[in-house]
């Protein structure tokens, strides 16, 4: 495997540190810088708690990508943080493999289309467990026969989307197989508003935030007489650590942005 040199950006976050740790272990990706707001100058080895590596934070995408030769951005920061990021990766020829949540539909076709235009290959995916990626084709598998459907998300209380990027795109791949169907009673009412959780065509999305908690969805389904529930849990950041670093292989070779593990671990 050629060498891969890599720009993290959030590298001090939950999911960033993790990300250093997958990288450290690994021969052949090479992580050339990291950006956040607070190390600036500072090298990875020096920040408690990160692996013994030697590249520089710096305060801004744009100064980090000037200043490295980057192949790939990780991204793992916040909604908005991220999609610039996304996009001044784009723009500088650097493929992103973006693991933040939160970007809203326009955002995503926007970034499509930059992609398109810029001929430079990304991947954006809502979730890198493999066992979450799986759980959502089988809900979508599930949806074909049973248009009744709610989607339960539990996460840590630190996270700042909801519903979950897992949620959402479970929901739009439930769509692409379900019956459209307004679920639940023609009259009924919330006593107390948000009660019935959050509409997605018809069926409903609820969000759980509880400290101690990592991540963890259910897709429960019904019919008369039956209930089929698909869980998946995350224990552990490491859970979606395999997924990022295939999606850091194969995103090398991709000319266009994906949105959703799916594409390269089923196509
Ligand atoms: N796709 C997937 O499989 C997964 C995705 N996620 C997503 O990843 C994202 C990060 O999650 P998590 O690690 O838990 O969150 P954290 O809050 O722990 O980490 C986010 C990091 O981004 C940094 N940050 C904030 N603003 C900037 C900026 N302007 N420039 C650079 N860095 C910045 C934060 O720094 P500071 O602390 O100084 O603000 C922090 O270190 C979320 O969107 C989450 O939903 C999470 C798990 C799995
Ligand atoms: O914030 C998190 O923690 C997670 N975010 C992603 C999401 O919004 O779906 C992926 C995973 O669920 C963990």
């Amino acid at each position: 495997m050629n060498q891969i040199n890599i720009v993290v950006a959030g590298a001090s976050g939950k999911m960033g540190s993790e990300a250093l740790r997958m990288i450290e272990k690994e021969e052949y990706l090479n992580l050339v810088g990291c950006v956040d707001l607070k190390h600036t100058g500072k090298k990875v080895s020096e920040i408690e708690g990160l692996p013994n590596l030697d590249a520089l934070f710096y305060h801004d995408i744009n100064q980090c990508l000037e200043a490295v030769d980057a192949d790939v951005l990780i991204d793992l920061t916040s909604p908005k943080v991220g999609y610039q990021h996304t996009k001044a990766a784009l723009l500088n020829g650097v493929r992103p493999v973006v693991g933040t949540t939160g970007f809203t539909a326009e955002q995503l076709e926007e970034l499509t289309k930059l992609a398109k235009e810029k001929q430079v290959g990304g991947i954006i995916a809502p979730n890198f467990a493999m066992g979450a990626v799986l759980m959502m084709q089988f809900s979508r598998m599930a949806a074909k026969f049973f248009p009744d459907v709610e989607i339960i998300e539990k996460h840590h209380d630190q996270k700042v989307d909801a519903p979950s990027g897992t949620a959402i795109k479970t929901a739009e791949l439930i769509q692409e197989t379900r019956q459209a169907k307004q679920q639940g009673h023609p009259d009924e009412e919330e006593l107390i508003k948000g009660a019935r959780g959050a509409d997605f065509d018809g069926m409903k999305i609820h969000s759980v935030r509880l400290p101690g908690l990592v991540a963890h969805q259910e897709v429960t389904f019904a019919g008369p007489g039956e209930n089929l529930t698909i869980k998946h849990d995350s224990f552990h950041r490491e859970s979606f650590m395999s997924g990022i670093r295939f999606a850091v292989e194969q995103v090398v070779d991709l000319s266009e942005l994906i949105y959703g593990l799916e594409h390269l671990m089923l196509d």
